[in-house]
């Protein structure tokens, strides 16, 4: 069974008398311990598909399944739960609490979960954990970046979103983060959507889903996915 389904999915927008399809019924499936990317110019709907599936906005139609449950038919205390859970969360501008230790926004995430992962081992899994006592300003973007995907590993998640997680960084810090998060993937069998505008990356991808106009335009498995030191963008 696949862990995540979208089924004829819809999300509208209505603004007056104009309404958006900003997703306008896509379906497809992410399989256990894949590296799928969703790829697609400005505006196609990717952040849309990211925030449905994270259980941050609401889909207008369809279903969603997520490890087996139709999280579209799920109340706010449902959602709650399965933000908590079962969602990684890594976005382009970290998102760190400023005034906590890189260890202690580890432990913040932490804490909100029932089998989380010894902050210190998350950092140690990022290639962090002698910064753990530093705060974000006393770390370059990209080690902030890094701190971000520790504090989503932390919690164990079933599936790890990733919304242009490379977007603020320079080139090679960049391919650091994509090499680590493809590593994750491998070593530790965790599900990653991750959607970016940059068609380049996407020969990293076991998965490729293609959006325009809040459709899906293609969707291919990749056979040979390629190690992110072999791509140059
Ligand atoms: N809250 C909203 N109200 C009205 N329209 C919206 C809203 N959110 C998104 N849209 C519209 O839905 C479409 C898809 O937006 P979305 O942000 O999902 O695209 P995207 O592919 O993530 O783009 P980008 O790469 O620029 O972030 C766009 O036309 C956008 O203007």
């Amino acid at each position: 069974m696949s862990l995540v389904e979208f089924n004829n999915v819809y999300k509208r927008y209505k603004t007056g008398e104009i309404v958006i399809n900003a997703v306008d019924g896509i379906s497809f499936k992410v399989e256990e311990g894949e590296f799928a990317i969703v790829v697609g110019a400005s505006g196609a709907g990717k952040t849309t598909v990211l925030n449905i599936l994270g259980g941050m906005d609401s889909c207008s139609e369809g279903e969603i399944i997520v490890g087996g449950k139709d999280i579209s038919k799920f109340k706010d205390k449902q959602l709650i739960e399965y933000r908590r859970h079962d969602i990684g969360f890594v976005f382009q501008f970290y998102n760190l609490v400023h005034n906590l230790t890189a260890k202690e926004n580890v432990e913040l995430a932490a804490q909100i979960c029932s089998n989380p992962l010894d902050s210190e081992t998350a950092l140690d899994s990022v290639g962090l954990l002698e910064r753990a006592n530093n705060f974000p300003a006393q770390l370059s973007g990209g080690e902030q970046q890094r701190v971000s995907i520790a504090r989503a590993l932390a919690k164990r998640p079933k599936l790890l979103l990733c919304d242009e997680p490379t977007g603020a960084l320079d080139y090679n810090t960049g391919r650091q983060i994509l090499k680590l998060l493809q590593e994750t993937c491998r070593k530790d069998k965790m599900t990653v959507v991750l959607i970016t505008h940059n068609g380049a990356i996407t020969p990293m991808a076991d998965h490729i889903i293609r959006m325009k106009s809040g459709k899906i335009v293609e969707d291919i498995y990749n056979e040979n996915p390629k190690n992110v030191e072999e791509i140059e963008w």
